[in-house]
């Protein structure tokens, strides 16, 4: 998988606007209900990064969650990281958060 330039990076960042860049990972946070929904989430997502094998990194506080992606074996962005981005987005979207 290639890493993306930068403007790829800002035109596929308009398509996920909850997300921000942060160096070479791109950042959302998620606010769930309540913390039995917010592990929900996580597992829902959990259930996708397997199947894409990709797998971000994800901070649980009590019903925030904080998400970060990058390709760990490219060394930055790519395609699967807005991939799994607009994936999380359904998710957390299919639960109110
Ligand atoms: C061996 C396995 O396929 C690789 O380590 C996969 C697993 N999940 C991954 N997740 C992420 N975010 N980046 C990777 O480069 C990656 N590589």
């Amino acid at each position: 998988m290639d890493l993306l330039d930068d403007s790829a990076v800002q035109r596929r960042l308009a398509e996920v606007p909850e997300w921000r860049r942060e160096g070479d990972e791109i950042r959302r946070k998620v606010t769930a209900p309540d913390f039995p929904t917010a592990i929900r989430i996580v597992d829902e997502i959990a259930v996708e990064a397997e199947k894409m094998n990709h797998h971000p990194d994800i901070d649980i506080r009590w019903r925030t969650l904080h998400l970060a992606l990058t390709t760990h074996d490219a060394g930055g962005l790519t395609e699967n990281d807005f991939a799994l981005a607009a994936r999380i987005d359904g998710i957390a979207a299919a639960h109110g958060a």
